[in-house]
């Protein structure tokens, strides 16, 4: 039988090490760090993530704030609240939910918030750090993912890797974050040739296509680990929903480990938005920018702004 990978035990032994962090800063002098999120419009599962945001905040002694637009909200006036909350310095971490309602341009708010503060890691400034290994802050899932995995596989290396899907909040950053680690990474999206066969090679899967069910028990070989980012909500029993991943869990017993949905990377993102919530709030209280790069640099022997 396939490990199941507890995804709720390991945050919570993040959230821990989270509520030291900040009771560490309260300690030094600074306030408990701040967290804002913004949801516009009335998203059913959207409402079900903020809650656990806001929830998981109170829990390691984050202060969070909410605020809550209506669908019709104007895309200036969410710039307008982006840029005050930028400019409060009793706010360290802001996180716009997506997806936005259409008639708002959502890369152009995206980039609207000060990558100081970007504790998604969805503006382009840390996408570029990211991808070049230099710092910034780095999504939430993709972060959860590789704790996962490490949880299974403390060391990466040489390992075979395949990612399937590519968007730009888990797909592309957790292939930077398999190839900073040196696992040997495919990339591939539902309009691969021959998935089936690639990821029968590979030693680590990472299933984030959005498509529910699409991984099969003939898809992966013996003693593979297994991350489901997949969460789609399908009609259950008794007018229910269910919540289903992008792997066919009943298939893949003859894996090495594989995370459940739910209780598998869901409960990880929240943890990581916790903790780069810290780190940003750390980030601001000692001047550090990641525009400027010297969030990076002050880090001690690490990588090529710090010249290395
Ligand atoms: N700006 C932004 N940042 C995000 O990080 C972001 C977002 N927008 N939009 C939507 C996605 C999705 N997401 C999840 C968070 C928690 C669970 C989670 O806690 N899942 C539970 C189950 C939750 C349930 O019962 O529905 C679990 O898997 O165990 C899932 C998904 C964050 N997202």
């Amino acid at each position: 039988m396939a490990e199941i990978i507890d995804g709720r035990a390991i945050a919570r032994q993040m959230d821990v090490k989270t509520r030291a962090d900040v009771e560490a800063l309260v300690a030094e002098g600074h306030p408990a760090p701040g967290l804002t999120v913004i949801l516009v419009g009335e998203d059913p599962a959207s409402e079900v993530y903020v809650r656990r945001k806001i929830k998981a905040c109170e829990n390691v002694g984050i202060r969070s704030t909410e605020h809550r637009l209506p669908a019709e909200t104007s895309q200036d006036d969410l710039l307008a609240l982006i840029d005050r909350l930028n400019r409060d310095d009793d706010v360290h971490g802001i996180l716009c939910q997506v997806p936005l309602p259409g008639h708002i341009d959502a890369r152009l708010v995206l980039r609207s918030i000060s990558p100081d503060k970007d504790v998604d890691g969805f503006h382009p400034v840390n996408v570029g750090r990211l991808s070049t290994g230099t710092g910034g802050i780095v999504p939430c899932t993709p972060l959860g993912v590789m704790e996962l995995l490490r949880s299974v596989i403390p060391d990466l290396t040489g390992k075979s890797a395949v990612v399937i899907g590519k968007s730009n909040i888990v797909g592309k950053p957790v292939a930077n974050l398999l190839l900073d680690a040196e696992a040997t990474v495919t990339v591939t999206h539902i309009n691969t040739h021959g998935l089936p066969e690639i990821c029968r090679q590979s030693d680590i899967i990472v299933a984030a296509a959005g498509a529910p069910e699409l991984v099969r028990g003939h898809w992966v070989k013996d003693g593979a680990v297994i991350i489901d980012v997949g969460i789609t909500r399908m009609p259950g029993e008794h007018g229910k929903t269910r919540l289903v991943g992008d792997v066919k869990f009943d298939e893949v017993q003859h894996a090495r480990a594989v995370t459940p949905v739910p209780g598998g990377v869901g409960p990880m993102t929240i943890a990581c938005l916790l903790a780069n919530t810290v780190q940003a709030a750390r980030n601001l209280f000692e001047g550090r920018s990641i525009m400027t790069g010297d969030d990076y640099a002050d880090a001690p022997g690490r990588g090529v702004l710090a010249g290395r």
